[in-house]
């Protein structure tokens, strides 16, 4: 039996498009499992001057899709309350206190707080700062806060960030959203490394040749070319996303199955990463944008031309690149990965390429073994593979690659929780296991630091463009050829072939 949690949370950015498109229906999917029952509450607070009802309208047509009964959904807007405040605005702090306090009193929440601030950074240090000083944070119940992304453009803003955040809240109560953490098949990272010793065993340089991190997506920038404009691919998903899930796959097994210690072995792996000079960036790392393009019939424009970006615009929608590790279990296997937007499908993979067979007894028959392969499907299929030789059916001996497939069929996908709903119950057991940490992010922006002023200084040479809906430029695929190694990827005709596209 769940049992249900007491708390009143106050959501910063209340009328944003984050907040309507993930935070609502993440806490309905909660309401509906018991996780969130009767005694919890929510501020939304942001500049519109909202009414409560207006704003449980809001809620209500964000969770339409989700709900089965008007009464139950009735029954959860009712405990959505609007406060229309400026959080520059210090004596907004105190209508917020005092509205905090009534429904503390009327839910019995305990105390227990939890702060969303889905709005750009800029305004995180105003807001904690102000939490603190108008004494909303009571310490009486639990008290976190949760910050999105971007964690700050570089180091340097990174860490005057967490500076700021760290004067009101401690880091067990910071929890740094990486979305892509709470996406089922990454936490299944683990479980397929460490509970299955024929893995675990192989997991290193004697066996593994490289792995390949794709993060592919087909849409374009959307309506967010004002924000990508001024990140582009390498800070937008590579420094976060990409090199979470590299430290997933690279890091030690951890002493226990907790946060203290996954973290700790992440960040070893993290720091284990070759941080490169300005020429090895250059030469590790590659960059491009979408020009227009043509796929089944329809056209696309090039990035340039999108709402709210520069005609020329130098921003990256494509990044690419290797990432070497020097430690003993990783000593010359490179990690090569890449993201872009406008490519041919939507497909986040981890590939693990084990080495080829030295010794290869078919030799005399003509017969080359195919490097096995282990792919992680993260989305938007969820499952594994792996490609193993087998041989051909019939007369004659001849080696036939067959793949040992799993995947999660669409019933359990459309009951698997979304990232959001895990994230934010994370939150509420105190679990800042799928989080990033302080330690984590600010390597990470080291790594990326030195290839974003790499690129940056380099003002004059034509950017390589890729024709939208294609796999990227040509010279992502060079990045590779020139270490006699290919991108291994096949569009994946499970999910067409079952219904799923
Ligand atoms: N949308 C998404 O899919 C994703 C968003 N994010 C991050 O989440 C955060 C929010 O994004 P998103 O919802 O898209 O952004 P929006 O621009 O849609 O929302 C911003 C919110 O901030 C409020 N706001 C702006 N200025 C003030 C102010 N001075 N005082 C009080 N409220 C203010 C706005 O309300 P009002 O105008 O009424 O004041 C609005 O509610 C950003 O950091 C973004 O990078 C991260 C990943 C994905
Ligand atoms: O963080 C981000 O992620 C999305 C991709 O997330 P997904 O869950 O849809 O795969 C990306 O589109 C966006 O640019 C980036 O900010």
């Amino acid at each position: 039996m769940t049992e249900s949690k007491s708390v009143l949370f106050t959501i910063f950015g209340a009328t944003g498009d984050l907040a309507k498109r993930k935070l609502y229906p993440s806490l309905f999917r909660l309401y509906k499992k018991g996780e969130l029952a009767e005694n919890f509450a929510v501020i939304g607070t942001a500049r519109r001057p909202w009414t409560d009802d207006f704003y449980r309208d809001v809620v209500l047509t964000s969770i339409k899709d989700l709900m089965k009964s008007k009464s139950e959904a009735d029954n959860f807007i009712s405990h959505f309350y609007y406060q229309s405040h400026d959080v520059g605005d210090v004596a907004h702090y105190v209508t917020l206190k005092n509205l905090g306090e009534k429904l503390r009193e009327k839910y019995s929440t305990q105390g227990n707080q939890v702060f969303f601030l889905a709005m750009a950074p800029q305004f995180f240090g105003t807001i904690t700062e102000h939490l603190k000083s108008e004494n909303i944070l009571t310490g009486e119940g639990f008290e976190r806060i949760v910050i999105e992304k971007p964690f700050g453009t570089s180091y340097d803003t990174a860490k005057e960030l967490n500076d700021s955040l760290t004067k009101s809240f401690t880091e067990e109560q910071i929890f740094r959203i990486d979305h892509y953490l709470g996406k089922e098949m990454i936490q299944s990272v683990s479980a397929v490394r460490f509970a299955n010793p024929i893995f675990e065993s192989l997991w290193n340089n004697r066996h593994i040749d490289n792995v390949q991190i794709t993060f592919a997506e087909s849409i374009g920038v959307e309506d967010r070319g004002g924000y990508y404009d001024t990140s582009g691919a390498l800070k937008d998903m590579i420094q976060n996303h990409v090199l979470q899930v590299l430290s997933l796959i690279a890091m030690e097994k951890p002493e226990k199955f907790d946060e203290t210690h996954i973290v700790q072995e992440k960040v070893k792996a993290l720091k284990a990463i070759r941080k490169y000079t300005a020429d090895e960036a250059q030469a590790n790392f590659i960059r491009a944008q979408y020009a227009a393009g043509t796929f089944d019939e329809e056209n696309y424009i090039s990035y340039r031309d999108e709402d709210s970006v520069s005609t020329t615009s130098r921003t990256e929608t494509f990044a690419a690149g290797k990432f070497l590790i020097d430690n003993e279990r990783w000593a010359g296997v490179p990690f090569y990965v890449r993201s872009g937007k406008r490519m041919t499908e939507k497909g986040t993979r981890i590939n693990i390429i084990f080495k080829k067979d030295v010794d290869n007894l078919f030799a005399e028959n003509d017969e080359t073994p195919e490097q096995n392969v282990l792919t992680i499907y993260i989305q938007p299929t969820e499952g594994f593979s792996l490609s193993v030789n087998g041989k051909a059916a019939g007369q004659g001996f001849h080696l036939d690659p067959m793949r040992l497939s799993f995947r999660h069929d669409s019933e359990f996908l459309g009951n698997s929780p979304e990232a959001y709903e895990k994230l934010f119950l994370d939150v509420l057991n105190g679990d800042g296991t799928n989080f990033s940490h302080w330690e984590e992010a600010a390597r990470a922006w080291e790594l990326i630091d030195v290839i974003r002023k790499t690129w940056g200084s380099d003002t004059s040479s034509e950017l390589p463009t890729y024709k939208a809906r294609t796999m990227g430029p040509q010279e992502a695929f060079d990045l590779l050829e020139k270490d006699g190694r290919t991108w291994n990827w096949q569009p994946d005709l499970w999910y067409i072939d079952h219904g799923m596209l």
